[in-house]
């Protein structure tokens, strides 16, 4: 490798890392400043060397040429629909009736804000973002591979080593309430179309044919499940800690997800989050509450396709605002 080659590489994964502190461990280690630094460097380095210009550098989350239309992709596992509840009594029973085909057997559940936006998967082959797509049906879903690699907390390479060959991340992409309101107001100055809410601005954002206008637009990404996962890596036993893993690998996690283990801890939760609900940065309708471990998750399965072992426990509605 060159010494400008060893640069590139080396400036490349200071960025990786920078992203990492700030949208996965939410603590910035370096000024703003020094961060564009690092990135003017490279991008001065990649157009002085065209010919090393690596698909997944940082710089290339500017978007591509635009498509004529988005192709299909058929899950291979299908991406579930949640059951709902809306009051305690409703969760209570959705609760015991679990420990019923449990047999009696304890069991945690994960409790995780129920984002509002639109649920995507993403696909790391060796660690390298390779494709995206929309939930769809929830059997197929659109590709939206380019438009995905431009949300800034999306990484387009996995972090260190101890990953599956072959990770499917399942989350919500959305628009965090700050970037949706200064969205509307650049829509408002210029007489263009404003979005009625975040998430309608993150669905007509993620589903832009041009991948150059979703680069504009304040996207976010939050990990919440797995698809697909494949070949050898330390497995673990819970969804939480298979959260943390994907949190470890790079993908941003909602730092509001808790394991409790009881009925009342869990009220507690949802009472807690729906305290909270305006001064998050972020929309969210409700909290999802899945069984933690993944073995009981399989001994549950499905009905239909709504899992026996989660429900999203919704809020009451809220009066609609209309623009
Ligand atoms: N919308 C949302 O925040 N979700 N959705 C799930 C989900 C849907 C199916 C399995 O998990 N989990 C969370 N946090």
């Amino acid at each position: 490798m060159s010494d400008i080659q060893s640069e590139m590489a080396a400036l490349s994964a200071q960025i990786e890392e920078f992203n990492y502190q700030y949208y996965v461990l939410d603590t910035p280690t370096v000024p703003d400043a020094e961060y564009d630094r690092v990135m003017q460097r490279l991008r001065a380095l990649e157009e002085q060397n065209p010919e090393l210009l690596q698909s997944d550098s940082p710089t290339q989350k500017v978007g591509g040429q635009a498509l004529a239309a988005f192709e299909q992709v058929a899950h291979e596992v299908p991406m579930l629909s949640l059951d709902n509840v809306f009051n305690d009594e409703d969760f209570v029973a959705f609760a015991n009736r679990i420990e019923e085909r449990l047999d009696g057997a304890a069991f945690s559940f994960c409790c995780e804000p129920k984002l509002d936006g639109l649920a995507v998967s993403l696909l790391y082959e060796n660690g390298r973002l390779v494709r995206a797509a929309t939930r769809g049906d929830g059997q197929t879903g659109e590709n939206i591979t380019a438009n995905a690699k431009t949300i800034t907390s999306v990484p387009l390479k996995l972090r260190g080593d101890d990953f599956p060959p072959r990770l499917e991340v399942r989350g919500e992409v959305f628009m965090p309430k700050a970037g949706f309101d200064a969205l509307n107001q650049r829509a408002r100055q210029r007489d263009e179309k404003q979005f009625a809410n975040p998430r309608n601005a993150a669905a007509g954002s993620l589903r832009q044919l041009d991948s150059r206008i979703t680069a504009k637009r304040p996207l976010a990404f939050y990990a919440y499940s797995t698809g697909v996962i494949e070949g050898d890596y330390a497995a673990v036993s819970s969804h939480y800690e298979q959260l943390m893993q994907l949190k470890s690998w790079g993908l941003p996690v909602s730092p509001e997800v808790k394991r409790r283990d009881s009925q009342n801890d869990v009220i507690a939760y949802y009472r807690d989050i729906m305290e909270r609900r305006a001064a998050l940065p972020y929309e969210i309708d409700g909290v999802v509450l899945k069984v933690d471990s993944l073995a009981q998750q399989n001994s549950l399965g499905f009905v239909s396709r709504a899992p026996r072992w989660a429900t999203a426990f919704k809020f009451p509605a809220e009066e609609e605002i209309t623009l």
